[in-house]
C-alpha cells in the first residue's frame, strides 16, 4: 500500500498506513499539540518506563503508553505517512525506532510526526479546536464577592452528558473559583454526536463564556490513568482545574472535587447536600434506574435532567423495542441453525413492527464471502464481514440474524463487541451434538469429512469452541423447530425487544 497521489513527489513513493481508532485520536492530539511534551510516538523504552511507573524516560510524568502499531513488513522502513481510514494521509511518521511490544510481541514503530494536513471529518468537526485557538483566559472573570483568582480556566471533561445536579456543582466550583468553564466532550466513537449534542443542549445552563470543544480521546480501561491523562489534556487547553469526581494526586493542574448535591424534593431543587433540611426528601435517579426508564421507553424525569439531554439520552439509547438486535447463532454444521433463524425472521416478519434481515451462513458465503476458504484466517474473516454488517443494521434499529458456525470464541467475542456499541447482541448457542448433525447429514458433507474428503471440516477435523457466554442455548435434537424458534421469541420478549402480542 502507497501513500495517496497529490502528495509532494517526495513522499508519493513512501509506505501508507493507517493506524486505528484510539491511535488516530492520539495522532490528532500529538499534532495539535495537546500531548506536549510528547511530539510523536513512543519508543520502547519510554513505553516501558511509561506502563511501570507513569514517566517518560527523561522523568516527565506521563499517564498512557501512545504507541504505534505496524505490521512487521512495515518495520524496514525510514518513513511512513499514515493516513486516515480512507486513506488521506494526515503526517509522515520519521522512524526512529521499530520495537517489539514484550507483551503481544506486535511490532510498533517510534518517531517525532511532520503534519500534512488536520484530520477534516467527524460529526462536529467545526467545534474541535487546537490548544492555540483557543482564546487566552480574558483576566478576571467580574468580580463577585470578594477577591477572585485572575484567569481561572476550570475543565470539565466528560464523556456522559451532564444532568441537573453536575450542572450545578459546576456552576458552584466556577463561581467559587471565578473560573471560566471550558467542557471537553470526549470522544470515544460510540454516540460522539449524542453526547455533544446534550451538551450543546445545556450551554445555556452553563456560567455564560463557556465555551465547549471536543476531543477524541477513547477510554484506555484504567480509570487512574485517563484521569492523569484528562488532566494533562485539559492543562494543554490552558485549564488550571480539572472537575473530577474523585482526589487524585500527582495530576499536571490541580483537580477539584464538588461538593455533594442531591435534589431536595420538598422544594424542588438541587442543592447542596449540606444545606438540604434535615427533615427533607432527598431525590437521586440511579444509573440503573436511568437505564431502566430508557429500555422501557419511559420519560426521563425533567427535576433530574434537562429535556435536550432527556432527548438525546433516548436517542442513544432507544427503547429496547425499538432497539437494534443481532441474534447470532452459532452451532455445528446441520445443527439446526439456519433452519431456526429463518423461522424466527419469518415470525418476527408476520408479528410486523421489526425490520429483519437474515444473513444466513450458507448465503453469506456465496455474497459477502465468494472466495474463502475454511481455513482459520478465512473463518475470521467471514465472522468479522458477518459482524460489520450485522453491527450497522443493529445501528439502524434493525434486527439482524446471523447464522454461520462461527466456531471461535474469540471472534464471536469480537464480533458481540461491535455489535454492542451500536446496540443490542444474543448469543444462541446451536447445541445439537455431532452426532445427531452427523445423522441428519442433510448436505452428505459429514461422510465426505470422515472419507477424508474435506479437510478442515467443523467438528471432524477442524475445532468448534462451545461457547461459555450464550444468551440461549438450543439442542434440536430434543425439541421440533416451531419449539426453537418460540424460545428464541420468548427470550425477545422477555428481554423487551418485542413487545407482548
Ligand atoms: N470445512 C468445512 N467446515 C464447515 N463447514 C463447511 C466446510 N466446507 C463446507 N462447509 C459448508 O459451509 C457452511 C459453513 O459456513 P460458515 O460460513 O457458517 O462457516 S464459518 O462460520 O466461517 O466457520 C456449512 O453450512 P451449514 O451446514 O449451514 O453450517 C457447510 O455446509
Ligand atoms: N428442532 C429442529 N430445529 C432445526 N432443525 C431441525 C430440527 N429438528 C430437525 N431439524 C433438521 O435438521 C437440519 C438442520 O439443518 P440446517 O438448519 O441447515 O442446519 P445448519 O444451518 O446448522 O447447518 C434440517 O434438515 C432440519 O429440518
Amino acid at each position: 500500500m502507497t501513500a495517496e497521489a497529490g502528495l509532494p513527489d517526495t513522499l508519493r513513493d513512501l509506505p501508507g498506513w493507517a493506524p486505528d481508532a484510539v491511535e488516530l485520536a492520539d495522532l490528532e492530539l500529538l499534532l495539535a499539540g495537546v500531548y506536549r511534551p510528547l511530539t510523536g510516538f513512543l519508543g520502547s523504552f519510554d513505553a516501558a518506563m511509561v506502563i511501570a511507573g507513569g514517566r517518560l524516560a527523561d522523568g516527565t510524568p506521563w499517564p498512557v503508553p501512545v504507541t504505534l502499531a505496524v505490521p512487521k513488513e512495515l518495520t524496514a522502513h525510514e518513513r511512513l505517512v499514515l493516513q486516515d481510514p480512507e486513506g488521506v494521509p494526515l503526517a509522515v511518521l520519521k522512524v526512529t525506532e521499530a520495537w517489539q511490544d514484550p507483551t503481544s510481541q506486535g511490532w510498533r514503530l517510534a518517531g517525532p510526526l511532520e503534519p500534512l494536513r488536520s484530520p477534516a471529518h467527524g460529526p462536529f468537526h467545526s467545534l474541535r479546536r487546537r490548544p492555540d485557538e483557543l482564546d487566552p483566559v480574558d483576566g478576571p472573570a467580574a468580580p463577585a464577592e470578594g477577591g477572585r483568582a485572575a484567569g481561572n480556566r476550570l475543565c470539565v471533561a466528560t464523556r456522559e452528558p451532564l444532568h441537573r445536579k453536575q450542572l450545578g456543582q459546576i456552576r458552584q466550583v466556577a463561581e467559587q473559583l471565578g473560573a471560566q468553564v471550558l467542557v471537553l466532550p470526549l470522544l470515544s466513537g460510540e454516540h460522539d454526536e449524542s453526547l455533544v449534542r446534550a451538551l450543546l443542549g445545556v450551554r445555556k445552563e452553563l456560567p455564560e463564556g463557556t465555551r465547549i470543544v471536543p476531543v477524541p480521546l477513547p477510554p484506555r480501561g484504567d480509570h487512574e490513568r485517563d484521569l492523569l491523562l484528562r488532566a494533562h489534556v485539559a492543562a494543554a487547553y490552558g485549564a488550571t482545574h480539572l472537575l473530577a469526581e474523585q482526589e487524585m494526586e500527582g495530576t499536571a493542574i490541580p483537580v477539584v472535587v464538588p461538593e455533594p448535591w442531591a435534589y431536595d424534593a420538598d422544594v424542588e431543587i438541587w442543592r447542596p447536600v449540606a444545606r438540604i433540611e434535615p427533615d427533607h426528601v432527598q431525590a437521586e435517579l440511579t444509573a440503573e434506574r436511568l437505564g431502566e426508564l430508557l429500555d422501557a421507553g419511559e420519560p426521563v424525569p425533567d427535576w433530574f435532567t434537562p429535556p435536550a439531554v432527556a432527548a438525546e439520552l433516548a436517542r442513544a439509547r432507544p427503547p429496547k423495542h425499538s432497539r437494534g438486535v443481532t441474534v447470532f447463532f452459532t452451532g455445528l454444521s446441520g445443527s439446526g441453525k439456519s433452519t431456526v433463524a429463518r423461522g424466527l425472521a419469518d415470525a418476527l416478519v408476520e408479528r410486523g413492527g421489526r425490520t429483519v434481515t437474515l444473513l444466513d451462513g450458507d448465503v453469506v458465503r456465496r455474497m459477502l464471502s465468494a472466495g474463502l476458504t475454511f481455513s482459520k484466517a478465512d473463518r475470521d474473516l467471514n465472522i468479522r464481514r458477518i459482524g460489520f454488517v450485522a453491527a450497522e443494521i443493529t445501528r439502524h434499529g434493525g434486527v439482524a440474524i446471523c447464522a454461520p458456525i462461527a466456531p471461535y470464541a474469540a471472534t464471536r467475542a469480537e464480533v458481540r463487541r461491535m455489535v454492542s456499541a451500536a446496540g443490542d447482541f444474543i448469543l444462541v448457542h446451536v447445541s445439537t451434538p455431532l452426532e445427531e448433525c452427523e445423522r441428519r447429514d442433510r448436505k452428505g458433507l459429514y461422510a465426505k469429512a470422515r472419507a477424508g474428503q474435506i479437510p478442515e471440516f467443523t467438528g471432524i477435523s477442524d475445532p468448534y469452541e462451545v461457547p461459555d457466554d450464550a444468551d440461549l442455548v438450543l439442542d434440536t435434537s430434543a425439541m421440533a423447530p416451531d419449539e426453537a424458534v418460540g424460545r428464541v421469541l420468548e427470550l425477545m420478549v422477555a428481554g423487551g425487544w418485542l413487545r407482548t402480542e
